[in-house]
């Protein structure tokens, strides 16, 4: 029983995603990672959002790139909440990723993130503060994951002088 569903359209986003994998593990976030693509895999897509709910997952994050329709169609297939991370996408630098992720029609909402890296590390960000109003030890780690953050900030000062 998993937390999190890290789903991404393919292998070939796994550099970008990978920040999203180790910032989960530095919550303590439990998840498991598949590749699956709303375009070469449509059948196994539509299964997989139908058993989110009995598989117990409480958040689904889903990258993708180009013409991303997985998050998009992941939350067509769920109610529970879906954030998308826009894959920076070679030929138009993840523009095209970011506005067919965000520009759902109205009923089927999916969080959507920054492109790339940053926004990959939002998406567990963003998956933890939901996880963390009902599980207190999630809710621990994100406050020592700001103090951290804080600190770190505070303490760049020093270069400076
Ligand atoms: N956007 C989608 C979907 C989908 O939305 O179903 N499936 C694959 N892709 C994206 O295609 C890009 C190129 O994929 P390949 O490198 O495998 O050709 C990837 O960024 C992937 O997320």
């Amino acid at each position: 029983m998993m937390q999190v569903a890290l789903v991404m359209g393919s292998i070939s986003d796994w550099p970008q995603v990978k920040a999203t994998a180790n910032l989960l593990s530095e919550l303590h976030i439990s998840y498991d990672s598949h590749v699956i693509s709303a375009h070469r895999m449509p059948r196994e897509l539509q299964r997989f959002g139908e058993t989110t709910k009995s598989e117990h997952y409480q958040v689904i994050i889903a990258a993708a790139g180009g013409a991303a329709h997985l998050p998009g169609m992941l939350a067509a297939n769920t109610t529970l909440p879906v954030i998308g991370i826009p894959i920076q996408s070679q030929a138009l630098n993840g523009m095209d990723s970011l506005l067919s992720i965000v520009q759902m029609p109205s009923g089927v909402p999916v969080a959507t993130v920054a492109i790339g890296s940053a926004g990959a590390k939002n998406a567990a960000l963003l998956a933890a503060e939901i996880i963390a109003l009902q599980d207190p030890e999630v809710d621990d780690q994100l406050q020592a994951f700001r103090a951290r953050q804080t600190k770190e900030a505070t303490e760049s000062n020093d270069q400076l002088r």
